[in-house]
């Protein structure tokens, strides 16, 4: 049987803690083998059914790539005018993707259409198939980071413009677009809270007991 001691759970703790939502990246190249090797860990991620309904893009062709940038700035000049105030001036100095930077960028989908799995937990809750991939978007996280890697997930993007841009099965449904690259500076707190935006809460905040 395979054992975890509390030095190996004291290591995996501080994972989670040094994990980070990465915007700011180095350009030096991965090495060749690095996002197939997330991939490969994100997918022994669970996934309702065993479904595995994870679908991964790996964008490395400019021409599509600078296509997300500009779907980034038009979807982010939209948001910035959704605040007004203080709260329009503070978003405005946020820095909300590292897609100019990063050496990788993964679009991840949902297979709404697969037959793997055979259907089994998804009758009455579809949505899980979504779910299933944000498991394996989250694993993929922290494999990352457990190499020193750092991922940033973009979502101020328009989901039919990225269909587009990605050529890929309607049947898709869009989840997330990430970064992936070596950060510039690895940090314990999340960048929105050194920004002043927001900051984490504590447990007790989101667990009821009934
Ligand atoms: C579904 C989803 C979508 C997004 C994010 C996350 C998740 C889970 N995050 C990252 C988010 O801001 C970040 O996780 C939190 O601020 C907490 O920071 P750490 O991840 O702990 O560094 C994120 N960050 C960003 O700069 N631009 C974005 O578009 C998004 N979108």
């Amino acid at each position: 049987m395979v054992e975890f001691d509390h030095a190996f759970r004291q290591r995996l703790r501080e994972l989670f803690v040094w994990r980070r939502d990465v915007r700011r990246f180095r350009t030096d190249p991965l090495p060749v083998d690095a996002i197939d090797r997330l991939i490969e860990t994100a997918c022994l991620s669970p996934s309702v059914g065993l479904s595995q309904p994870w679908r991964f893009v790996i964008a490395d062709d400019a021409v599509r790539r600078q296509a997300v940038i500009d779907d980034f700035k038009s979807c982010n000049a939209d948001a910035l005018n959704t605040y007004a105030g203080e709260r329009a001036a503070r978003y405005a100095t946020l820095k909300l993707s590292g897609l100019e930077q990063a050496p990788g960028h993964i679009a991840v989908f949902a297979d709404k259409a697969s037959d793997i799995g055979h259907g089994l937990g998804r009758a009455t809750m579809p949505e899980t198939t979504e779910y299933s991939v944000v498991a394996a978007i989250t694993a993929m996280w922290l494999a990352a980071r457990a190499e020193g890697i750092g991922l940033g997930w973009v979502s101020i993007l328009n989901p039919t413009r990225i269909h587009a841009i990605l050529d890929v099965p309607d049947t898709w449904k869009f989840i997330a677009y990430l970064c992936v690259g070596y950060p510039e500076a690895e940090c314990d707190r999340p960048e929105l809270e050194q920004a002043k935006w927001e900051h984490r809460r504590g447990a007790d905040e989101f667990t009821l007991r009934r």
